[in-house]
């Protein structure tokens, strides 16, 4: 049996670049991932399937139309005689929440697909599986900190950067991504005139990443808290915090992060938010 994490996606920024003709957004975000996220398992066998368990495996189903059923076929589709199998998948993400969670579960898909057959990970039919799955799908593939470009097509260098301590913050309310985009109003073929996304350099230390984050944004957190108006009230917890460094939204929402300077001070703000709002979902995190 081969075995994968499927690690939370968080868009340390999101800057929206403008429509384009396809309809989908061009963006410009700076990618990375936290420890904790799915397990997914492959026992390879020329049937395809899936079972899901964990807490929030009602809420993402094992139909048809999971990414990680959809990234295989889409692999499938572009391998002769690719083997598949069975895979169980322990879901604990929350979903529709910002994270990738579903993404990150199809590109753990392709990894273990990838290492069943023998294939390796610089495979452009890899890459092109995860592309035609989601927007997503190729930054979870590595699931490294790096820029990601386009509609998430084009993918900056793996960039090595400084852990950070962090709190994840999800409200509990589902938040679909197509309708925050179409918030923003723009037509297909409409540009944005905004500021330039900062240059984050390889191994910058952790005080110069931090300054050039707080000079970056995600230009969905306003549709997104238009959407789900408790987005505002997180963001509000998060920064409130004390040794809160920055709090902002991850994706299209709903899930926030507060980056803290040590993993201590991320530790007790996420026992403070737990007991005031026991019904959120609360994590803490180590991103890079
Ligand atoms: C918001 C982000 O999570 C940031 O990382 C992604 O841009 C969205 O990634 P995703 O959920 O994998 O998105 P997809 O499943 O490919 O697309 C869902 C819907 O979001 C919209 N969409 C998505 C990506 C993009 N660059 N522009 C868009 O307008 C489209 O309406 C699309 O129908
Ligand atoms: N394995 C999966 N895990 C979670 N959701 C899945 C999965 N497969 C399919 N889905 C569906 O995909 C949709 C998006 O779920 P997901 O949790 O990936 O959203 P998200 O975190 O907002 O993603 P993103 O940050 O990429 O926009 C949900 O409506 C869900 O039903």
């Amino acid at each position: 049996m081969l075995v994968t994490r499927a690690p939370a996606k968080i868009n340390l920024t999101l800057h929206i670049l403008g429509r384009r003709d396809d309809g989908y957004h061009e963006l410009e975000s700076l990618v990375v991932f936290s420890g904790a996220g799915d397990t997914l398992s492959l026992s390879p066998g020329d049937a395809l399937s899936l079972e899901v368990s964990g807490p929030t495996a009602p809420a993402a189903g094992a139909g048809d139309d999971n990414l990680v059923l959809r990234a295989a076929r889409n692999l499938a589709e572009r391998v002769e005689g690719l083997t598949l199998g069975a895979f169980r998948l322990e879901k604990r993400l929350p979903v529709a929440a910002g994270i990738g969670g579903g993404s990150s579960d199809a590109a753990a898909a392709l990894r273990l697909l990838a290492r069943g057959n023998g294939l390796t990970a610089d495979d452009p039919r890899l890459y092109d599986a995860a592309r035609v799955t989601g927007s997503d799908v190729p930054v979870c593939l590595a699931s490294q900190a790096r820029m990601m470009r386009g509609a998430g097509e084009s993918l900056g260098p793996l960039l090595r950067l400084p852990l950070l301590p962090a709190v994840l913050v999800n409200p509990g309310v589902p938040v679909e991504t197509r309708p925050v985009f179409a918030r923003l109003g723009l037509q297909p073929g409409e540009r944005v005139e905004a500021a330039a996304h900062p240059i984050v350099g390889d191994g910058a230390p952790a005080l110069e990443l931090l300054a050039l984050l707080s000079r970056g944004r995600n230009d969905l957190e306003d549709p997104a808290c238009l959407q789900a108006p408790v987005i505002v009230d997180t963001l509000a917890v998060l920064r409130a915090a004390r040794g809160c460094k920055l709090a902002r939204m991850s994706g299209s929402g709903a899930t926030c992060f507060a980056i803290f300077s040590t993993p201590k001070a991320a530790a007790r703000a996420a026992r403070a938010i737990r007991t005031q709002h026991p019904e959120w979902w609360v994590k803490t995190a180590a991103l890079r």
